[in-house]
């Protein structure tokens, strides 16, 4: 029988898109999602389907997409959480290697958070996802060849059981085609979601992506401005030059390296180009840089006309496995990092891993705090590779330079593919920024976000350790990863009082409550709300310089 050698079935959450991705890498095969050519057919999202369209309409749409996916795609098939609720959907699959995704109702909540962007579980998540299921459960294993638990396990690990079960034969990477996982020679395709009513994107991993820009830009527009740093002045000429050489009126507008780049100041003068170019809705901003060149670059984009569509080409590591990703965009104020912004996501994201060759070490080093954030939060195996080899970790040339970034970003990604708006389950993204941020402010940005992070992740382990959540090897680990890529692990001891205060903005914060990031082993983030001050004190001691 012809159709997909591997259909994914299982709820909402349960992490098909990146088991999915995975294993079409894994078997040299590609990978089709139905939801996709469900938004692709009705040019929008589901959640938009929902509400203007109605449940029944959605299903049709979803009907005739498995129906044509299955006849049409031979590599790996992931279906919609409900696809499984229609009669015929099910005598389609009879006979088909279809895997069932499952997950505890605990795991379930904790990976899709209070839901805000999945039409169906927009209130009381925890009562809904246990009828969900109960009211599902049994269709999955009906159709199910095999049964593989998620809870608890990597993508990664999950993609191997598969292979295990259903004893697959892996096959060499299909370069060049739609997700094909992590190879150094071709072009990875992490896919975003689109939630809350933003659009889908990809994010692109590889070398000279500056060829995808036009399709990205489109034909609708007919300005670009390119906002790029000081630092950047020969390639942002360079991208103006190719995108006026393909038609486009193209403008650059340079900004001041690193955080300099982040205020209200700069973004008016970006205003201001925009006016005097006749930017219109249309229109599209690109911006080549680090993190604090596409965070105001997607912060003038959302601004500009109440919002328009952006690129992101990041050049540091940080903007690559981070920044660059998910739609956070904004600038500093006096009073905060990153008081000022919004969720903003842009239309892709082009990672050429050649712009890192050009990154001075301490630029490179600090973004590898935030993968290492990633490691800690979700994906041990960052860890394992880093520590293998803490040296190849603090260059371009390292062995493990692409894996690592594109690990990071599909952490990223999925996480921000559930919650883009950090209702819930994005706030693990901020493990260590509550501290970091504080930092940073207290140096008035002048340090370097990964160094302040760094420091920030070692006190929330010694918080986490001290609240009773956090094992000792797991905690001390944190000193051992971070220093050996030569990242900081201490702060001065007599600003604790400013960094208290300083904290207290932190977007996490409700009312007067501080809340922090901790975690309760690697891979399982949580919340620590209003920890005792002696307590946040004594952890403050453990990083005090
Ligand atoms: N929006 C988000 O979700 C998010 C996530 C993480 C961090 N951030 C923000 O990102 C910022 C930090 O980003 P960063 O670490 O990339 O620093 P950065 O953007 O400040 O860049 C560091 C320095 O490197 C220069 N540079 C950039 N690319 C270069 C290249 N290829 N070769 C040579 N020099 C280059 C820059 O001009 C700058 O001087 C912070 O403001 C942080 O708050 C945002
Ligand atoms: O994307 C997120 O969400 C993050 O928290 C990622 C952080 O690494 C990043 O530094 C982010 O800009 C911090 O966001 P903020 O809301 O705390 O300013």
């Amino acid at each position: 029988m012809s159709g997909p050698l591997v259909v994914l079935v299982g709820p909402m959450g349960v992490g098909k898109s990146s088991v999915g991705e995975l294993l079409a890498a894994r078997l040299g095969t590609t990978y089709r999602d139905t939801d996709a050519d469900v938004v692709a057919e009705a040019g929008k999202p589901i959640a938009e389907i929902f509400y203007d369209e109605g449940e029944e309409h959605f299903r049709a749409l979803e009907r005739r997409a498995v129906a044509a996916a299955v006849a049409e795609h031979s590599g790996v098939l992931s279906l919609g959480g409900g696809a499984v609720l229609e009669g015929t959907t099910r005598e389609l699959l009879a006979d088909r290697p279809v895997v069932y995704l499952s997950m505890n109702v605990d795991e379930a909540v904790r990976r899709v958070g209070l839901g805000a962007a999945r039409p169906l579980l927009a209130v009381n998540p925890r009562k809904q996802w246990r009828e969900l299921m109960d009211a599902r459960r049994h269709l999955y294993e009906e159709v199910a060849r095999t049964v593989v638990p998620t809870d608890g396990r990597t993508p990664e690990e999950v993609a191997q059981a598969i292979i295990d079960a259903l004893e697959l034969p892996e096959g060499p990477a299909a370069p060049g085609v739609e997700n094909t996982g992590m190879t150094q020679q071709g072009t990875t395709r992490i896919q975003v979601a689109g939630t809350a009513g933003s659009d889908p994107y990809e994010v692109l991993v590889g070398h000279q992506l500056l060829g995808e820009l036009p399709q990205l830009i489109g034909d609708r527009a007919k300005r670009v401005a390119v906002l790029h740093p000081e630092a950047l002045a020969e390639t942002g000429e360079a991208v103006r030059q190719d995108l006026a050489d393909q038609g486009y009126e193209a403008i650059a507008i340079q900004l001041p390296n690193a955080e300099e780049a982040k205020t209200v100041e700069v973004a008016a003068y970006c205003w201001k180009a925009l006016g005097q170019t006749g930017f219109t809705r249309s229109d599209v901003i690109v911006g080549v840089g680090g993190g604090a060149t596409t965070d105001v670059a997607g912060f003038v984009a959302a601004s500009w006309l109440r919002g328009v569509r952006w690129i992101a080409v990041p050049t540091t590591v940080l903007g690559m496995v981070d920044a660059a990703v998910g739609g956070k965009t904004g600038i500093n104020t006096a009073e905060g990092k990153n008081l000022v912004g919004a969720f903003h996501p842009p239309a892709g994201v082009l990672c050429d891993l050649a712009a890192l060759d050009s990154l001075p070490v301490h630029d490179y080093v600090s973004g590898m705090a935030e993968i290492i954030k990633a490691g800690f939060i979700a994906d041990p195996v960052i860890l394992d590779l880093i520590e293998a080899d803490p040296e190849g970790a603090r260059t371009p040339a390292g062995p493990h330079t692409a894996e690592l970034i594109e690990r990071s970003i599909r952490v990223k990604a999925e996480v921000v593919s559930s919650d883009l708006k950090e209702s819930g389950l994005r706030e693990i993204l901020n493990y260590g920024h509550t501290l970091g941020h504080a930092i940073e402010k207290n140096e008035r940005y002048k340090w370097r976000h990964g160094a302040a992070v760094s420091i920030g992740m070692v006190f929330a382990a010694e918080l986490g350790r001290l609240a009773g959540r956090l094992d000792d090897a797991t905690a001390d680990r944190h000193r051992t990863v971070l220093e050996s890529v030569g990242l900081p692990l201490a702060y001065r001891g007599d600003q604790w009082p400013k960094l208290l205060e300083n904290m207290k903005v932190d977007k996490k914060s409700r009312g007067d409550l501080l809340r922090f990031i901790v975690l309760d082993g690697i891979g399982k983030p949580t919340v620590l709300e209003g920890p005792d001050p002696a307590v946040l004190l004594a952890a403050y001691g453990e990083v005090s310089a």
